[in-house]
Protein backbone atom coordinates (compact mmCIF):
# COMPACT_ATOMS: atom_id res chain seq x y z
CA UNK A 1 0.00 0.00 0.00
CA UNK A 2 1.39 3.59 -1.20
CA UNK A 3 2.53 5.44 2.02
CA UNK A 4 0.40 8.36 3.10
CA UNK A 5 2.12 11.18 3.45
CA UNK A 6 1.08 15.07 4.74
CA UNK A 7 3.57 17.33 4.14
CA UNK A 8 3.62 20.98 5.11
CA UNK A 9 5.15 23.94 3.45
CA UNK A 10 7.05 26.85 4.61
CA UNK A 11 7.36 30.48 4.01
CA UNK A 12 9.99 29.94 1.45
CA UNK A 13 7.72 27.30 -0.52
CA UNK A 14 5.64 30.72 -1.68
CA UNK A 15 7.64 33.40 -1.19
CA UNK A 16 6.67 36.88 0.10
CA UNK A 17 4.32 38.62 -2.80
CA UNK A 18 2.22 37.99 -5.57
CA UNK A 19 5.03 37.64 -7.78
CA UNK A 20 7.23 35.74 -5.68
CA UNK A 21 4.98 33.60 -5.00
CA UNK A 22 3.84 32.66 -8.95
CA UNK A 23 7.40 31.71 -9.50
CA UNK A 24 8.13 29.88 -5.95
CA UNK A 25 5.14 27.60 -6.69
CA UNK A 26 6.78 26.19 -9.83
CA UNK A 27 9.80 25.15 -7.63
CA UNK A 28 7.44 23.68 -4.80
CA UNK A 29 5.35 21.32 -7.35
CA UNK A 30 8.54 20.18 -8.83
CA UNK A 31 9.33 18.79 -5.48
CA UNK A 32 6.28 17.57 -4.43
CA UNK A 33 5.34 15.59 -7.83
CA UNK A 34 8.96 13.90 -7.25
CA UNK A 35 7.28 12.62 -4.29
CA UNK A 36 4.31 11.59 -6.17
CA UNK A 37 5.95 10.15 -8.93
CA UNK A 38 8.02 7.92 -6.21
CA UNK A 39 4.61 6.31 -5.35
CA UNK A 40 3.84 8.45 -2.30
CA UNK A 41 -0.14 9.97 -1.48
CA UNK A 42 0.86 13.09 -0.58
CA UNK A 43 -1.73 15.27 1.14
CA UNK A 44 -0.43 19.14 1.45
CA UNK A 45 -0.91 22.56 3.82
CA UNK A 46 0.82 25.27 3.75
CA UNK A 47 1.48 28.57 5.80
CA UNK A 48 0.13 32.11 5.07
CA UNK A 49 2.28 34.54 7.30
CA UNK A 50 2.92 36.85 4.50
CA UNK A 51 -0.01 36.33 2.30
CA UNK A 52 -2.91 36.97 5.31
CA UNK A 53 -0.67 39.79 6.25
CA UNK A 54 -0.70 41.73 2.87
CA UNK A 55 -4.85 40.73 2.30
CA UNK A 56 -5.57 42.08 6.26
CA UNK A 57 -3.65 45.46 4.79
CA UNK A 58 -5.34 45.59 1.60
CA UNK A 59 -8.54 45.31 3.17
CA UNK A 60 -7.97 47.89 6.24
CA UNK A 61 -6.80 50.98 3.50
CA UNK A 62 -9.88 50.04 1.48
CA UNK A 63 -12.13 50.03 4.27
CA UNK A 64 -10.30 53.71 6.10
CA UNK A 65 -10.78 55.31 2.86
CA UNK A 66 -14.40 54.40 2.32
CA UNK A 67 -15.64 52.83 5.19
CA UNK A 68 -19.54 53.13 4.03
CA UNK A 69 -19.13 51.00 0.94
CA UNK A 70 -16.30 48.95 2.53
CA UNK A 71 -16.59 47.55 6.01
CA UNK A 72 -13.99 46.07 8.01
CA UNK A 73 -12.78 42.50 6.88
CA UNK A 74 -12.58 39.79 9.58
CA UNK A 75 -9.17 38.13 10.20
CA UNK A 76 -11.13 34.80 9.77
CA UNK A 77 -12.40 36.54 6.34
CA UNK A 78 -8.74 37.46 4.86
CA UNK A 79 -7.34 33.70 6.37
CA UNK A 80 -9.96 32.49 4.09
CA UNK A 81 -8.53 34.63 1.40
CA UNK A 82 -5.46 33.66 2.25
CA UNK A 83 -6.31 30.21 1.76
CA UNK A 84 -7.88 30.40 -2.06
CA UNK A 85 -5.25 32.36 -3.17
CA UNK A 86 -2.11 30.33 -2.04
CA UNK A 87 -4.22 27.08 -3.03
CA UNK A 88 -4.97 28.73 -6.44
CA UNK A 89 -1.60 29.32 -7.57
CA UNK A 90 -0.39 25.87 -5.94
CA UNK A 91 -2.89 23.40 -7.25
CA UNK A 92 -2.43 24.98 -10.66
CA UNK A 93 1.43 25.15 -10.54
CA UNK A 94 0.93 21.10 -9.38
CA UNK A 95 -1.07 20.26 -11.71
CA UNK A 96 0.58 21.28 -15.10
CA UNK A 97 3.72 19.55 -13.53
CA UNK A 98 2.02 16.13 -12.59
CA UNK A 99 0.43 16.56 -16.65
CA UNK A 100 4.10 17.80 -18.12
CA UNK A 101 5.19 14.54 -16.01
CA UNK A 102 2.57 11.95 -17.82
CA UNK A 103 0.68 11.22 -14.56
CA UNK A 104 -2.96 11.88 -14.37
CA UNK A 105 -3.67 13.11 -10.77
CA UNK A 106 -6.54 15.56 -10.22
CA UNK A 107 -5.56 18.32 -7.67
CA UNK A 108 -7.92 20.20 -5.62
CA UNK A 109 -8.02 22.51 -2.65
CA UNK A 110 -10.13 22.04 0.12
CA UNK A 111 -11.44 25.39 1.92
CA UNK A 112 -10.62 24.31 5.45
CA UNK A 113 -12.20 25.68 8.82
CA UNK A 114 -10.42 24.63 12.32
CA UNK A 115 -12.28 24.47 15.53
CA UNK A 116 -10.64 26.19 18.33
CA UNK A 117 -11.19 26.36 22.20
CA UNK A 118 -12.89 29.71 22.83
CA UNK A 119 -11.11 30.07 26.30
CA UNK A 120 -7.98 29.24 24.81
CA UNK A 121 -5.23 31.39 26.50
CA UNK A 122 -3.90 32.29 23.63
CA UNK A 123 -6.27 35.01 22.56
CA UNK A 124 -4.81 37.09 25.91
CA UNK A 125 -1.60 36.95 24.29
CA UNK A 126 -0.72 37.31 20.42
CA UNK A 127 2.21 35.42 19.26
CA UNK A 128 1.95 34.51 15.57
CA UNK A 129 3.90 36.85 13.14
CA UNK A 130 1.72 38.03 10.33
CA UNK A 131 2.45 40.44 7.14
CA UNK A 132 5.81 41.97 6.19
CA UNK A 133 8.70 43.12 8.56
CA UNK A 134 9.10 46.33 9.52
CA UNK A 135 12.19 48.44 11.20
CA UNK A 136 11.39 49.13 15.49
CA UNK A 137 11.05 52.64 14.32
CA UNK A 138 7.70 51.56 12.27
CA UNK A 139 6.30 49.23 14.27
CA UNK A 140 6.21 51.27 17.59
CA UNK A 141 4.40 53.62 15.00
CA UNK A 142 2.14 51.56 14.45
CA UNK A 143 1.47 50.48 17.74
CA UNK A 144 0.82 53.75 18.37
CA UNK A 145 -1.95 54.55 15.67
CA UNK A 146 -3.31 50.84 15.10
CA UNK A 147 -3.12 49.91 18.38
CA UNK A 148 -1.66 46.44 17.47
CA UNK A 149 0.59 43.87 18.88
CA UNK A 150 4.00 43.81 17.14
CA UNK A 151 6.92 41.29 18.17
CA UNK A 152 10.44 40.79 16.93
CA UNK A 153 11.34 37.73 14.31
CA UNK A 154 13.86 35.71 15.25
CA UNK A 155 16.21 38.15 14.70
CA UNK A 156 14.64 39.31 11.32
CA UNK A 157 12.72 42.57 12.15
CA UNK A 158 9.97 43.04 14.03
CA UNK A 159 6.25 42.03 12.60
CA UNK A 160 2.26 42.28 13.83
CA UNK A 161 1.32 39.05 15.83
CA UNK A 162 -2.22 37.57 16.28
CA UNK A 163 -3.71 35.43 18.54
CA UNK A 164 -2.92 31.73 17.61
CA UNK A 165 -4.87 28.99 19.86
CA UNK A 166 -4.58 25.62 19.09
CA UNK A 167 -6.67 23.41 16.55
CA UNK A 168 -8.31 21.15 18.07
CA UNK A 169 -10.86 19.70 15.00
CA UNK A 170 -10.69 20.03 11.48
CA UNK A 171 -14.42 20.55 10.16
CA UNK A 172 -13.84 19.32 6.62
CA UNK A 173 -11.93 16.22 7.55
CA UNK A 174 -14.59 13.79 6.16
CA UNK A 175 -14.36 15.54 2.28
CA UNK A 176 -10.12 15.83 2.65
CA UNK A 177 -10.79 11.73 3.51
CA UNK A 178 -12.87 11.22 0.53
CA UNK A 179 -11.25 13.04 -2.02
CA UNK A 180 -7.01 11.23 -0.77
CA UNK A 181 -8.92 8.10 -0.82
CA UNK A 182 -10.41 8.61 -4.44
CA UNK A 183 -6.93 9.35 -5.40
CA UNK A 184 -7.03 12.72 -5.74
CA UNK A 185 -4.10 15.40 -4.51
CA UNK A 186 -5.43 17.29 -1.73
CA UNK A 187 -4.34 21.14 -0.55
CA UNK A 188 -6.30 21.13 3.08
CA UNK A 189 -5.72 23.49 6.25
CA UNK A 190 -4.16 26.11 4.24
CA UNK A 191 -2.58 28.93 6.60
CA UNK A 192 -3.03 26.61 9.54
CA UNK A 193 -7.62 26.66 8.57
CA UNK A 194 -9.87 29.32 8.68
CA UNK A 195 -10.45 29.42 13.02
CA UNK A 196 -14.04 28.90 13.96
CA UNK A 197 -15.49 28.27 17.03
CA UNK A 198 -18.45 26.32 17.40
CA UNK A 199 -21.51 28.54 18.96
CA UNK A 200 -24.23 26.10 19.07
CA UNK A 201 -25.13 22.88 17.43
CA UNK A 202 -24.73 23.81 14.04
CA UNK A 203 -23.45 27.32 13.45
CA UNK A 204 -19.56 27.88 13.03
CA UNK A 205 -18.23 31.31 13.99
CA UNK A 206 -15.11 33.09 12.54
CA UNK A 207 -12.79 33.95 15.33
CA UNK A 208 -9.48 36.29 15.13
CA UNK A 209 -6.99 34.68 14.87
CA UNK A 210 -4.28 32.83 12.20
CA UNK A 211 -3.49 28.91 13.32
CA UNK A 212 -0.54 27.78 13.58
CA UNK A 213 0.47 25.47 10.17
CA UNK A 214 2.70 23.22 11.89
CA UNK A 215 0.20 22.24 14.37
CA UNK A 216 -2.57 22.16 12.30
CA UNK A 217 -0.68 19.45 9.79
CA UNK A 218 0.01 17.64 12.75
CA UNK A 219 -3.32 16.80 13.81
CA UNK A 220 -4.10 16.75 9.79
CA UNK A 221 -1.55 13.90 9.60
CA UNK A 222 -3.15 12.29 12.58
CA UNK A 223 -6.97 12.26 11.19
CA UNK A 224 -6.12 11.15 7.57
CA UNK A 225 -3.68 7.95 9.42
CA UNK A 226 -0.65 9.19 7.63
CA UNK A 227 2.83 7.78 7.85
CA UNK A 228 4.73 10.46 7.37
CA UNK A 229 5.07 14.38 8.44
CA UNK A 230 6.83 16.38 6.51
CA UNK A 231 7.87 19.73 7.81
CA UNK A 232 9.55 21.74 4.57
CA UNK A 233 11.56 24.83 5.43
CA UNK A 234 14.47 26.89 4.99
CA UNK A 235 17.05 24.39 6.24
CA UNK A 236 18.44 21.18 5.70
CA UNK A 237 18.22 19.67 9.50
CA UNK A 238 17.32 20.94 12.36
CA UNK A 239 20.43 22.38 15.02
CA UNK A 240 21.61 22.07 18.20
CA UNK A 241 23.08 25.77 19.29
CA UNK A 242 22.05 26.90 16.47
CA UNK A 243 23.81 30.04 14.75
CA UNK A 244 26.55 29.34 17.41
CA UNK A 245 30.44 28.62 16.63
CA UNK A 246 29.26 24.97 18.19
CA UNK A 247 26.30 24.30 15.78
CA UNK A 248 25.23 21.14 15.29
CA UNK A 249 22.57 19.58 12.83
CA UNK A 250 20.71 16.53 13.79
CA UNK A 251 19.60 13.76 11.87
CA UNK A 252 17.46 10.71 13.79
CA UNK A 253 16.61 11.57 16.86
CA UNK A 254 13.79 9.87 19.52
CA UNK A 255 10.83 11.71 20.89
CA UNK A 256 12.69 11.26 23.92
CA UNK A 257 15.85 12.94 23.35
CA UNK A 258 14.10 15.71 21.29
CA UNK A 259 11.42 16.32 24.04
CA UNK A 260 14.91 17.05 26.09
CA UNK A 261 16.51 19.39 23.44
CA UNK A 262 13.44 21.11 23.63
CA UNK A 263 13.58 21.77 27.42
CA UNK A 264 17.10 23.13 27.16
CA UNK A 265 15.86 25.58 24.88
CA UNK A 266 17.80 25.03 21.36
CA UNK A 267 14.51 26.09 18.96
CA UNK A 268 13.26 29.50 18.60
CA UNK A 269 9.96 29.97 19.81
CA UNK A 270 7.93 31.14 16.99
CA UNK A 271 10.14 29.66 14.00
CA UNK A 272 11.57 26.07 15.03
CA UNK A 273 10.07 25.19 18.04
CA UNK A 274 6.72 24.82 16.77
CA UNK A 275 7.98 22.49 14.09
CA UNK A 276 9.50 20.42 16.43
CA UNK A 277 6.70 20.40 19.04
CA UNK A 278 4.72 19.23 16.10
CA UNK A 279 7.59 16.50 14.71
CA UNK A 280 7.43 15.13 18.38
CA UNK A 281 3.30 14.69 19.18
CA UNK A 282 3.04 13.10 15.58
CA UNK A 283 5.83 10.07 16.36
CA UNK A 284 4.30 9.83 19.80
CA UNK A 285 0.79 9.06 18.13
CA UNK A 286 1.25 5.82 16.85
CA UNK A 287 4.05 3.49 16.46
CA UNK A 288 5.64 3.64 12.98
CA UNK A 289 4.66 7.27 12.52
CA UNK A 290 7.41 9.56 11.99
CA UNK A 291 8.09 13.25 11.65
CA UNK A 292 10.77 14.59 8.73
CA UNK A 293 11.82 18.19 9.00
CA UNK A 294 14.05 19.18 5.97
CA UNK A 295 14.71 21.69 3.32
CA UNK A 296 11.58 21.76 0.27
CA UNK A 297 14.63 20.58 -2.35
CA UNK A 298 15.17 18.05 -0.29
CA UNK A 299 11.68 16.40 0.41
CA UNK A 300 12.35 13.41 -1.78
CA UNK A 301 15.79 12.96 -0.60
CA UNK A 302 15.11 12.88 3.04
CA UNK A 303 11.89 10.64 2.96
CA UNK A 304 14.70 8.09 1.47
CA UNK A 305 16.47 8.35 4.46
CA UNK A 306 19.19 10.41 2.90
CA UNK A 307 19.23 14.03 4.51
CA UNK A 308 16.88 16.02 6.48
CA UNK A 309 16.31 15.36 10.87
CA UNK A 310 14.07 12.31 11.53
CA UNK A 311 12.30 12.52 14.35
CA UNK A 312 11.00 8.85 15.50
CA UNK A 313 9.67 6.87 18.44
N1 LIG B 1 17.48 25.10 16.25
C1 LIG B 1 17.24 25.50 15.02
N2 LIG B 1 17.64 24.74 13.96
C2 LIG B 1 17.41 25.13 12.68
N3 LIG B 1 16.75 26.28 12.37
C3 LIG B 1 16.32 27.07 13.37
C4 LIG B 1 16.55 26.72 14.73
N4 LIG B 1 16.01 27.70 15.50
C5 LIG B 1 15.48 28.60 14.69
N5 LIG B 1 15.66 28.25 13.39
C6 LIG B 1 15.15 29.06 12.27
O1 LIG B 1 13.82 28.62 12.02
C7 LIG B 1 13.54 28.82 10.62
C8 LIG B 1 12.29 28.06 10.25
O2 LIG B 1 11.20 28.74 10.81
P1 LIG B 1 10.22 29.66 9.92
O3 LIG B 1 11.03 30.52 8.99
O4 LIG B 1 9.27 30.32 10.84
O5 LIG B 1 9.50 28.52 9.13
P2 LIG B 1 8.55 28.40 7.85
O6 LIG B 1 9.37 27.67 6.84
O7 LIG B 1 7.40 27.58 8.36
O8 LIG B 1 8.15 29.79 7.41
C9 LIG B 1 14.82 28.36 9.98
O9 LIG B 1 14.96 28.86 8.67
C10 LIG B 1 15.88 28.92 10.93
O10 LIG B 1 16.26 30.22 10.54
N1 LIG C 1 -0.36 30.01 9.59
C1 LIG C 1 1.00 29.85 9.62
O1 LIG C 1 1.56 29.12 10.45
O2 LIG C 1 1.70 30.60 8.67
P1 LIG C 1 3.29 30.73 8.52
O3 LIG C 1 3.81 29.32 8.41
O4 LIG C 1 3.50 31.52 7.26
O5 LIG C 1 3.77 31.42 9.74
Amino acid sequence: MAKRVVVALGGNALGNNLNEQMTAVKHTSQAIADLIEAGYEVVLSHGNGPQVGMIQLAMEELSLKQPEKYPTVPLSVCVAMSQSYVGYDLQNALREELLNRGITCPVATVITQVAVDPTDKAFERPTKPIGRFMSKEEADRLVQEKNITVMEDAGRGYRQVVASPKPTEIIEIETIKALIDAGQTVIACGGGGIPIVKENANHLKGVGAVIDKDFCSEILAEAVDADFLIILTAVEKVCINYGKPDQQALSSVSVHEMEKLAEEGHFAPGSMLPKVEAAIKFAKSKPGRKTLITLLEKAHDGIEGKTGTLIRH
